[in-house]
């Protein structure tokens, strides 16, 4: 009897989360909305009927239980790097002929170019592929741990799909609301005379700093990877470029606008091409991310203080109209 109701619960879990990764990461749903809550609520009454096969990574374990008193704190095993900043191709340049100087021989470098989100950077650790923790970024060394708020955006996989993953992954990357998500947000707000946000950074940071995380679930939030910290159990590809590519393959999701390019003639015209489309893009970003694409050529170049010397964000000029200061509510 147990023994096919875990059958059962394993097959409605399997169904829901693929299901929930087609329709919140590939925006691409299979079945109608009507048929995936007839599944949820299956899955509900099955799991009231045996609570003790109830499992972390069920999709009905994404919003919690009681609110916390406090975010405990995280030290994270890699620290967490920040950015240096080029204003122009001339600093691009000098960015490229500064690590050319530094590695023998001196080999043509190809990159990682990402759009750069303007989110907040979050560490999400997955044992056996299951989410077991996340936490900000916080000052790079020291994070708060908001397990609790991120298992409610329906981007992030609570268990990693496919196979092939390592025993303890590190996924790295931004948490941010779509520029639609904010303004309804707004909206709502503003009709209730509720505080209206400044900006979606803010909103994403205010959001996954709530201590209910029923309040955080219903905030449209959602995550992109940038990189990997902690890796054990197995090797990942050597480039940043396909280390993504893995990720994704996992139902991690990666921003569509990530491209591997071989020259910084390229790069420059990516950023251009970002530039362009900025206005049009679903999310906010300030800039793009810059990457060397060959990890052991990162490793080699290392980092300054807390920032690579391999990585450098080339970030557009501020926007024209007033921009209401970015209060860091939560780093
Ligand atoms: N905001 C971003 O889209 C972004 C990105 N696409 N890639 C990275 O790469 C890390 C890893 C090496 C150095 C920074 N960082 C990003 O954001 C950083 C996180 C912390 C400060 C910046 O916002």
């Amino acid at each position: 009897m147990s023994q096919d109701i875990q059958q059962q619960l394993k097959g409605l879990r399997d169904q829901l989360a693929y299901h929930g990764h087609r329709y919140y990461v590939e925006d691409n749903p299979e079945i109608p909305d009507a048929e995936y809550d007839r599944m949820m609520q299956q899955l509900l009454a099955l799991e009231a009927e045996n609570p003790a096969l109830i499992t972390p990574d069920s999709p009905s374990q994404r919003v919690g239980g009681k609110p916390l008193d406090g975010f405990t704190q995280v030290t994270h095993e890699l620290p967490m790097l920040s950015l240096d900043n080029a204003f122009n191709d001339d600093e691009l340049r000098a960015f490229e002929k500064r690590m050319q100087d530094r590695l023998i021989p001196s080999l043509s470098l190809s990159y990682c170019c990402e759009p750069k989100l303007d989110g907040l950077a979050v560490s999400l650790m997955y044992e056996n592929g299951i989410l077991v923790q996340a936490a900000t970024r916080g000052d790079g060394t020291t994070g708060e741990n908001i397990t609790t708020n991120v298992r409610t955006i329906r981007s992030i996989p609570l268990k990693l799909q496919g196979e092939g993953w390592p025993e303890r992954l590190e996924v790295r990357g931004e948490v941010f609301m779509p520029k639609q998500g904010f303004d309804e947000l707004n909206a709502r707000a503003q009709k209730k005379g509720e505080k209206t946000f400044a900006n979606p950074r803010n909103a994403a940071a205010g959001s996954l700093r709530q201590l209910d995380s029923k309040i955080t679930a219903t905030r449209p939030l959602s995550f992109f990877a940038y990189s990997v910290g902690v890796v054990e159990g197995m090797d990942l590809a050597a480039s940043q470029y396909e280390r993504l590519v893995q990720l994704k393959s996992w139902g991690i999701p990666m921003c569509p606008e990530i491209r591997q390019l071989n020259s910084l003639d390229d790069v420059i015209a990516y950023y251009q091409d970002i530039a362009e489309k900025r206005p049009s893009l679903p999310y906010e970003i300030d800039g793009v991310v810059i990457k060397v694409d060959d990890v052991e050529t990162q490793d080699q170049l290392g980092f300054v203080a807390r920032a690579p010397r391999w990585a450098i964000a080339y970030k557009f000029p501020a926007q024209e109209e007033m921009t209401l200061l970015n209060n860091v509510e939560f780093q």
